[in-house]
């Protein structure tokens, strides 16, 4: 066997100890795999007096990351840090000085990738990143290697397990958001700040991603319309079952006519396809390309063991073709970097879906048609409607409308006409409604 991958891990937390942990159990049949041994023989950590989730006596610990990365005895580091800006300056240093890269960080390569990938290029070095999107789920392999034959479609999933716990805490076992969150901290699948899950914006980082190895597209993750699953509200869940749907906060990535749509809300899910059947923290992305159809992906996105293992894994790769003619790699964004296209992004106002809204109005006779002929006036179509009595108000009644597929300009605009009638006593609330094929 060749001599063994020495390896320098910036972090030792829930990923970096999980990390470690797994090359103790499994080290043996990881160097049965990968041709040599992976051994962690440097970490830095910011507290040496801090316990530790891991055995660290065989590991030189120390608190500079720096001196790891500059390292000449040092083949792979292993940014597990998280966070922006000390993440990248150790990740271009780790580059500049020849190392080969693999991390966890999908808020790092989602912003600086583009960059990140290009100096890496340059320098003949790989950084993996499978681990960063849907923790252990192999997302990034199935996408950039082993659907490569298709023309990618679109892919959408549940890519944030926070919301999706969330989601189903509130859902089945009738607690509260802030309940619902602070369990999902103490189960330590959250964020250091959750507003990034709450808010979309993790699951957006991981949809960058996503979507420009699905497409072949710069990270273009400022073009991500995205939108949170704080305003979801028990009624509107509860409607929407009554209609057939669940309510999921979706990351989905859709050529469209004029473009490509990236976005991430929340958005109703008919309720007999997968997607809709996801709870509690797990992950789930569908990927449909033109050869192969629907593809189904499923497991835990987040969590030591399932992140290590997409940790380790790119661990393999990196030192299987560390000997490797660099030309001969896969690239970083699945295509040739001069092959990468910038596609138009598209904004919301040119999504195409179906759209579910709801809007409180006066209870006479004739509003529902005033309502309806607005739609119809637009070309709008309607899939289902329901009538509801608002609670504490038998005065007003609620008007549920669930649309055929319309651009959402053209929805919008109709519903500005809805809220200006008269009629209508309150704003209006707005999901986008998504159909996958299983
Ligand atoms: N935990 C998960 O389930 C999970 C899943 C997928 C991806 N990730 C990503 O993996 C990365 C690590 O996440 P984590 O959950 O292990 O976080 P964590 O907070 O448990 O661990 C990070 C560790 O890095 C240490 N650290 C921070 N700055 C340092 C510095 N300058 N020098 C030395 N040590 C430093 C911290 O003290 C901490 O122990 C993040 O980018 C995260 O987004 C985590
Ligand atoms: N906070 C993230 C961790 C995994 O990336 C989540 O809940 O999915
Ligand atoms: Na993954």
């Amino acid at each position: 066997m060749m001599d063994a991958v020495k390896v320098g891990v910036l972090g030792l937390g829930t990923v970096g100890a999980g990390v470690v942990n797994l090359l103790a159990r499994n080290g043996d049949e990881i160097a049965r795999r990968a041709g040599r041994e992976i051994r962690v023989t440097r970490a830095a950590v910011r507290n040496l007096e801090a316990p530790r989730e891991c055995a660290t006596a065989d590991i030189d610990l120390g608190t500079d990351c720096h001196s790891i990365v500059t390292d000449p005895e040092i083949d792979v580091v292993l940014e597990l840090i998280g966070g922006e800006t000390e993440a990248y300056d150790l990740v271009m240093a780790a580059i500049a000085n020849g190392k080969h890269v693999v991390t966890a960080n999908k808020h790092l390569i989602a912003l600086h990738g583009n960059e990140i990938f290009a100096a890496a290029d340059a320098a003949g070095v790989v950084v993996s990143f499978e681990a960063a999107v849907a923790g252990g789920i192999p997302i990034i392999k199935a996408i950039r290697e082993s659907l490569a034959a298709n023309r990618i479609e679109w892919v959408a999933g549940i890519i944030n397990g926070t919301g999706n716990f969330i989601l189903s805490q509130m859902n089945f076992e009738d607690v509260s958001f802030d309940e619902a969150l602070a369990d999902a901290q103490a189960r330590g699948f959250a964020e250091a700040d959750p507003t990034f899950d709450v808010e979309g914006i993790d699951a957006a980082h991981k949809l960058a991603i996503i979507g420009s190895i699905a497409f072949g597209i710069p990270l273009s993750f400022d073009k991500i319309v995205t939108d949170g699953i704080r305003r979801i509200s028990a009624d509107d869940i509860e409607y929407a079952a009554e209609l057939g749907y669940r309510v999921k906060h979706l990351g989905i990535a859709q050529r469209q006519p004029e473009g490509v749509s990236m976005r991430v809300h929340p958005t109703l899910v008919s309720e007999r396809a997968l997607l809709a059947n996801v709870e509690g923290e797990k992950n789930a992305i569908m990927v449909y390309g033109d050869a192969v159809g629907a593809t189904a992906y499923y497991g835990a996105g987040a969590g030591a063991g399932p992140t290590a293992s997409s940790v380790v894994a790119d661990m393999i790769d990196t030192a299987r073709m560390m000997s490797v003619d660099p030309a001969g790699r896969v690239p970083h964004l699945a295509f040739q970097p001069d092959q990468i296209t910038a596609e138009p992004v598209l904004g919301s106002e040119d999504f195409v879906c179906g759209h579910y809204f709801r809007v409180q109005v006066a209870d006479q006779t004739g509003v529902m048609a005033e309502v309806t002929r607005i739609l119809a006036e637009r070309a709008i179509g309607i899939e289902a409607i329901l009538q509801k009595d608002p609670p504490r108000d038998d005065e007003d009644a609620r008007i549920i409308i669930v649309t055929k597929t319309a651009k959402e300009a053209t929805l919008m605009d109709a519903l500005s006409h809805i809220v200006a009638l008269p009629t209508t006593r309150d704003g209006v609330v707005h999901y986008r409604v998504a159909e996958f094929e299983d």
